[in-house]
């Protein structure tokens, strides 16, 4: 295998190939059942995986009753363990095998994991269920509270216990733990404590039989543990092959991070199965640093770490590129199924009229002001106050609606800006700006005023102050509060003017909701029948409208006008980096490698449900670079001192918000520079 670039490897990257290995089993026959594991764990080798979870008691076989305790047939199963630990000597994967084994004249469920000829440790099952089906406790000895030991094994000195968590010495963030079946479902999971002591990776070995709903229950059991431990979570259930004397097995692979399914094999089938996924191992751990319950819990539990045995191996990864076996969503903030699309965009948008509704009742505000541009973020803050006043049984007449044209205002724009007051039934108005603007800009000295096509920041920050000095005065006039329209993504910029421009307002209702979802509200507006057939069609008309601030008059000679994603970059590569670092604090270098899996290829992986076959970009890892340059410059060290006074404004997205108040608190005068570094020191040249 070929080294590559480190930023092209999974390791470099914090993330983990994990496979769940369905076997086809042979009820009573180490032997077979060991040759099986070793087929399996050569395909998984060949599949670049570099953890491989079986079920519980692969090579013994689980529904064989009191053959357990045969002396003939131990032997046989530590025979076929040999071979096992034999092969693996050459194969990537770590092994998590099931064996009844005995130690010190009791027979234990144990899970073994077994890498490059090495038995790591042996873990003896926590809790044998006895109740229904179940007689586990007539063989076996129960494991709980088991520590400390060590077991003789092919003649090897072996950690036993339940008191063991493995980790990579090589590979960061590579640590897991094992826990068998029924582990999981007691009251007090084992692994719990494992993840507390360090596991990032939790494996099941199970030995689930089949009945009607057992499957919904055990992804129940996996996004629980996952998402409470913190944890990815892989689960092995015996499959086809074990005896069906009195129940039935359906061989259920299962790959779960942070409660999300990765991936999920196909049931009741005759054949091996491996499912695998590139688990996110330094996402968990970020995860488990920045929520203080985590650390809370192991002071709970007397801190399980001073307890456990971190049992340290080598994995011997090449660094070879192994691409990435993971869904990474394009727009992280818009779902891409179409159901979760209509669940987030309802619950999106009734926050932010409720949010709006409660603060109008409490302000006695006797209306509420909003510039209309045109543009999206007005549309859309326009149409959730137009919610919030029918919601309080009010006119939307009360809703004072300004459009202010500037030097650059396109007529279509203005058009659409009235065509949508007149829609929804709010009070419209228009001022003209430019005849202020030109004093304010003469005043000041500036070319414009004598002529000058002088069209610099001063030229745009003048029209967007005046526009918020007019729509404060007026709100004052009128008894009422002015609506901020900026969204989330203009606040991870710093695009906005700052103070007496549209950075400031007396509620802002868009701060939570970044630019890629803002489309997706308005087209749920229009798909579930919020407003009527002629505001819809004005909505599709201004989304169908190129963003732009309309600061600066369109190009004389090609009449193209000003677009904003030219100057600081594609909104849709903005988001995906905001994301990534004020949800889940990731490394720009990482956030650089999902980028370019998310979007170098525009005909791999899901689009959103709706999104234009037109509209399908695609890109390079040069471009994903000078943007995310841009990003980080704006984010750590520009823009922030604009957030530090924000006005208020309802969080929306679980993917974070930038109020200084809530999800985000940074130094107003802060710098990029370790940010930028890091990117310069990781990136392929
Ligand atoms: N850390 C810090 N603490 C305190 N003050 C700091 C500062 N860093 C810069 N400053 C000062 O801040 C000022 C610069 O900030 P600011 O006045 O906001 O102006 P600035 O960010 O330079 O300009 C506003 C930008 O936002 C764009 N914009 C405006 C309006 C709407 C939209 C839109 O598309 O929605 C876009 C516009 O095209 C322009 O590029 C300077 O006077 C600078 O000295
Ligand atoms: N011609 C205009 N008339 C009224 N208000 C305006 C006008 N231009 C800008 N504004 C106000 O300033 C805000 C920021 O304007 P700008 O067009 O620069 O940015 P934007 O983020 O693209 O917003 P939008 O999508 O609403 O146009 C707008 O949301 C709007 O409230
Ligand atoms: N092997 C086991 O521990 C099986 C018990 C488990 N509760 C089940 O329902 O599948």
């Amino acid at each position: 295998m070929e080294t590559a670039h480190p930023f092209y490897t999974l390791r470099q990257q914090g993330l983990v190939r994990v496979g769940a290995c369905t076997p086809a089993a042979t009820s009573g026959d180490p032997a077979e059942n060991a040759a099986e594991a070793i087929r399996n764990a050569e395909d998984a080798h060949a599949k670049g995986i570099d953890l491989l979870v079986y079920p519980e008691l692969n090579l013994t076989s689980y529904a064989i009753d009191d053959l357990h305790l045969q002396d003939g047939y131990l032997g046989a199963v530590e025979q076929g363990l040999a071979e096992l630990v034999a092969a693996s000597e050459h194969l990537r994967p770590v092994l998590c095998v099931g064996a009844a084994l005995v130690r010190n004249g009791r027979l234990y469920n144990c899970a073994l994991a077994v890498h490059r000829g090495r038995i790591l440790g042996a873990v003896p099952k926590s809790f044998l269920p006895n109740y229904r089906e179940y007689y586990e406790k007539r063989w076996f000895a129960l494991g709980s509270g088991v520590t400390g030991l060590e077991m003789e094994l092919c003649g090897q000195t072996v950690p036993f216990g339940t008191d063991l968590v493995f980790a990579a010495s090589d590979y960061a963030d590579f640590t897991f733990h094992m826990e068998i079946c029924e582990d999981y479902w007691s009251p007090v999971q084992p692994s719990t404590e494992g993840a507390l002591a360090g596991a990032l990776i939790l494996c099941n070995l199970s030995a689930s039989d089949i009945t009607i709903g057992k499957s919904r229950e055990r992804k129940m059991l996996c996004a629980a543990s996952s998402s409470r431990n913190m944890a990815a979570y892989i689960y092995s259930a015996s499959g086809p092959g074990e005896s069906t004397t009195d129940l039935a097995w359906d061989g259920q692979g299962l790959i779960y991070e942070l409660g999300e399914e990765l991936a999920e094999s196909t049931r009741f089938q005759w054949n091996a199965e491996t499912v695998y996924a590139d688990v996110d191992a330094a996402r968990l751990r970020q995860e488990r640093m920045r929520t203080g319950t985590f650390n809370d819990a192991a002071r709970h539990l007397d801190h399980p770490e001073t307890r456990f045995r971190r049992i340290a191996f080598a994995h011997g990864d090449l660094g070879e590129d192994r691409g990435l076996v993971r869904a990474i969503r394009r727009y992280p903030y818009v779902p891409n199924a179409p159901e979760r699309l209509d669940e987030d965009c309802y619950e999106a948008f009734n926050i932010q009229v409720e949010g709006l509704a409660k603060r109008i009742r409490a302000a006695h505000a006797k209306c509420v002001t909003i510039g209309i541009s045109g543009g999206i973020d007005s549309t859309h803050a326009l149409i959730v106050a137009a919610k919030a006043m029918d919601r309080l049984d009010r006119p939307r007449t009360d809703i004072r609606g300004y459009t202010l044209p500037g030097f650059a205002t396109g007529e279509d724009t203005r058009g659409n800006a009235w065509a949508l007051m007149k829609a929804i039934g709010c009070t419209a108005e228009e001022i003209d700006i430019r005849p202020a603007a030109r004093q304010m800009l003469g005043d000041m000295g500036h070319p414009f005023a004598d002529g000058e096509p002088q069209y610099d920041v001063t030229f745009e920050n003048v029209q967007a102050g005046l526009r918020t000095d007019y729509l404060f005065r007026l709100a004052g006039q009128h008894g009422g509060f002015v609506i901020g329209t900026g969204d989330m993504s203009e606040l991870a910029l710093g695009w906005c003017t700052y103070g007496v421009g549209d950075h400031m307002s007396h509620y802002g209702v868009n701060g939570g909701v970044p630019k890629t979802l803002i489309q997706y509200l308005i087209r749920w507006s229009e798909r579930t029948n919020q407003f009527d057939a002629a505001t819809d069609e004005v909505l599709e008309r201004i989304l169908a409208t190129e963003i732009s601030p309309e600061l600066v008059p369109a190009d004389a000679e090609t009449g193209a006008m000003q677009s904003t994603e030219d100057r600081i970059g594609p909104y849709a590569l903005h988001d995906f980096f905001l994301y990534w670092t004020l949800r889940h604090g990731l490394a720009p270098s990482k956030i650089a490698f999902l980028a370019w899996h998310a979007w170098h290829d525009r005909n791999a992986g899901m689009w959103p449900i709706g999104h234009a076959d037109d509209n399908r970009p695609e890109y390079d890892l040069a471009t994903i670079e000078k943007w995310l340059r841009v990003f980080l410059q704006r984010y750590f060290g520009f823009a922030q001192f604009k957030r530090s006074a924000l006005p208020n404004g309802p969080k929306v997205s679980g993917g974070g918000a930038l109020s200084p108040r809530g999800d985000w608190r940074a130094p107003s005068d802060g710098t990029p520079a370790a940010w930028l570094a890091e990117l310069d020191a990781n990136l392929p040249r």
